[in-house]
């Protein structure tokens, strides 16, 4: 065993280019190239996906249904063939090993490729899942590996890395054959893993019991003593949990000393004066929550404090939170400061514009929208009027973000996230005023395991409740063919007095085709099923005045039934409306069916949400679906989509700064990103930390993984 290295050694020699590794010539540089693989570092953390397990290798006749299998057989027969059923050509070779036989399927292949290997009497050692239709055994798409003349006993002893041990199955790049795959890998582990030095401080280690990282990585290519209940398909045991431990703990290392950083910088100390927060406490219809109490308790004890405030506050759709944004935003006028408030979509901007003007006006504030499609000149007015601190509270989309937006004297910016912003624009907002206080809101609930590695910097608050008397809404998956009885629910409703919507996607690719399908529907909707009410459209190509006075329209109830594409998604609020009808409802996404869904349900009155589910539909759109009729609950929703769906997928990945892990899974290791995020805030609250001697290997690891976007000047 070589003596354990420095973390700097370490580094240095993790750093070795592929091409210095023996055996790699410059062909198979330039597949692991391909595939992201340059040194010796990528190469030690490009785990397998999955395993084999070689230990036992079973007699055809034995081999266990549902199961991944090991057997050695002899091509008897292989050839192409025609299913008449399924109109498709598939490769067969059918194998026995004298006590049964097995039938091999391919139903993508290069022909030749499989003629060629597996000619009558080629003997081979075969891998898959065992399936039975009928007395028939097959196994689709096996792995394989030619035998030759040799017997199984012979390979077995010259060839001992390959057999009788569990293996490791690599994702393949083109060109490159599990068998050299391992070969390559195998080496570079035996060469470099005892040089892997985990940076974690030692105390943190050893608390947390995990294998040392060169014996973990060293585990995950090569599983020597792998534990009983080691999982083939994930890998998943010490070994991982080791490596996934590393990963989660440097990045809450970086997001604690974020937010730290954050904290320890000076900010405005407002004071709570109740000058314009009482009048409308008065002035509201009705009592704020318990929850909605609590957290602007907490936001008020940041606000107070002489830090900034960085906080998230999560609430449910329909929870309540523009009235709790309002009241920051109140105090942070109170001390003659202004007050920025940014939304997703012009819409959504232009919709909290009218709610924050309509309450300051009473209070005889001045709220402005900075709107995206203002011409130039009212554009410079408006960006004045803000400079000389002639408006209290800005409303806009990330146009407020842009140069030549400045403020007099900015206090606090309030992100109406839905996803759509990032770690970057909070950013940006930030340096548009000294330190200003930042208060992120979203609505879509986000699964733990997300907020605390997207938000992982931000204070978390949540509105846990829902306001009093609220009816929960009766969802109901409606087929196509069916549309018929939704419109016979929707009248029944219009006739009560009350208004619906109907929603259509909106998808970028086919965006012009989708208007036209929702404004067409719109015009026969109105001609033919609704003559006696009043339908309304709006999408987002509507000019900005026109889509403000149909919401007019429609919150004044001059509208009955608002035919729209998703622009109404995030953020209207009209507590009369009782149905949500959405067609094609398979292409929307959970958390956006959920927030579509929360525009009913948000008065006292009982509501429906019927979703049109097209004969198309695929599985996974129907098990959304299914979700979305049995609960109303966001957070389940959330943890549903970002299973259904995947971590990427759920949040559309880089545009919301998911970082990439290596190893790590969101959706398998919350309980590890808990331990790792409570050690990594531990450490970060350590005075020594910064400085001390002994943490030096530590932050230079978080330094080469965070690198400047940590935006920390004073590590080192
Ligand atoms: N404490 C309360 N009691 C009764 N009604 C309330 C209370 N707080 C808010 N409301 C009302 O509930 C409705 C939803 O509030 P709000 O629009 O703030 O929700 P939200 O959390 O922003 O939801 P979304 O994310 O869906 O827009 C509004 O009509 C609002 O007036």
């Amino acid at each position: 065993m070589p003596p354990t290295p420095t973390y700097q050694r370490s580094r240095e020699l993790l750093a070795t280019p592929l091409a210095q590794i023996r055996g790699v010539g410059p062909r198979l540089l330039q597949i692991l190239a391909k595939a992201g693989l340059n040194t010796v570092e990528d190469a030690l953390y490009h785990l397998p996906h999955r395993y084999e397990d070689r230990r036992e290798i079973r007699r055809i006749a034995q081999l266990r249904e549902g199961r991944q299998e090991v057997f050695v057989g002899e091509v008897l027969a292989s050839g192409e063939t025609f299913t008449p059923k399924a109109r498709k050509r598939i490769y067969e070779v059918v194998v026995s090993d004298g006590s049964a036989q097995v039938s091999l399927k391919w139903f993508h292949y290069r022909k030749d490729w499989l003629k060629k290997r597996f000619c009558v009497g080629t003997r081979a050692v075969f891998t898959g899942e065992i399936k039975r239709f009928g007395p028939i055994r097959e196994i689709h798409h096996p792995d394989s590996e030619i035998l030759g003349d040799k017997s199984l006993e012979q390979v077995m002893t010259e060839d001992p890395m390959n057999f009788g041990r569990i293996l490791p199955v690599y994702p393949l790049t083109e060109g490159l054959s599990q068998k050299v795959a391992r070969k390559i890998f195998k080496q570079v582990v035996d060469e470099f893993a005892p040089f892997a030095v985990s940076p974690i401080p030692p105390h943190i280690l050893k608390k947390q019991e995990l294998l040392s990282l060169s014996l973990a990585l060293a585990e995950c290519h090569w599983p020597e003593n792998p534990e009983p209940d080691f999982d083939l398909e994930t890998g998943a045991g010490r070994a991982r949990s080791a490596l996934v431990f590393d990963e989660f703990f440097f990045l809450e290392l970086g997001l604690a000393l974020k937010r730290r950083g954050v904290v320890l910088e000076p900010g405005i100390a407002f004071d709570v004066t109740h000058k314009y927060t009482r009048p409308l406490a008065q002035m509201l219809p009705y009592r704020l929550t318990g929850a909605q109490r609590h957290v602007l308790g907490e936001i008020k004890q940041d606000m107070m404090a002489p830090h900034p405030m960085n906080r998230l506050v999560q609430g449910d759709v329909g929870s309540g939170k523009t009235v709790v944004a309002l009241m920051a935003a109140l105090i942070a006028i109170e001390n003659h400061t202004q007050v920025a408030v940014i939304a997703p979509t012009e819409i959504l901007a232009e919709q909290h514009f009218l709610q924050f003007h309509d309450w300051l006006e009473k209070l005889g504030l001045r709220a402005i929208l900075l709107s995206g499609s203002l011409g130039p000149k009212d554009k410079a007015q408006v960006q004045d009027k803000i400079r000389a601190g002639e408006v209290d509270l800005v409303v806009g989309t990330h146009a407020v973000l842009q140069q030549g937006v400045e403020f007099k004297k900015l206090g606090l910016g309030i992100i109406d996230e839905q996803h759509r912003f990032g770690v970057l624009q909070r950013g940006i907002l930030r340096r548009k005023g000294e330190n200003p206080d930042i208060l992120v809101m979203t609505a879509t609930p986000i699964p733990r395991t997300l907020s605390l590695t997207l938000y992982g910097d931000l204070a978390l608050s949540v509105i846990d409740e829902l306001p009093p008397g609220r009816t929960p809404i009766k969802t109901r998956v409606l087929a196509e063919s069916r549309r018929e009885e939704g419109y016979r629910l929707i009248k029944k409703e219009l006739e009560q007095g009350r208004q619906a919507y109907i929603v259509y996607p909106l998808v970028e690719e086919s965006e012009k085709s989708d208007l036209l399908a929702a404004a067409a529907a719109a015009e026969t909707l109105q001609s033919e099923v609704f003559s006696d009410h009043k339908v309304g459209l709006l999408h987002g190509r509507i000019k900005p005045q026109e889509k403000e006075s149909v919401m007019k329209a429609f919150k004044n109830r001059e509208i009955d039934l608002l035919v729209a594409t998703t622009v109404i998604e995030v953020g209207i609020d009209v507590p009369n409306a009782s149905v949500m009808m959405v067609e094609h409802a398979e292409r929307f996404g959970l958390a956006q069916l959920h927030q579509l869904r929360g525009r009913v349900g948000r008065g006292a009155e009982k509501s429906y949400c019927l979703l049109v589910q097209s004969s198309r539909c695929s599985q996974d759109g129907k098990r959304r679906l299914q979700v979305m009729a049995e609960t109303t609950d966001g957070f389940r929703i959330a943890e549903a989509d970002l299973e259904i769906r995947g971590p990427g997928e759920f949040l559309g990945t880089r545009q919301a700064g998911l970082p990439d892990f290596r190893v790590a899974n969101l959706l398998r290791d919350g309980r590890m990103l808990e331990s790792a995020r409570t050690e990594a805030f531990r450490l970060a609250e350590n005075p020594e930390f910064l400085s001390a001697a002994k943490y030096a290997d530590t932050r230079l690891a978080l330094m080469d993984r965070w690198g400047s976007r940590l935006e920390l000047a004073s590590i080192g």
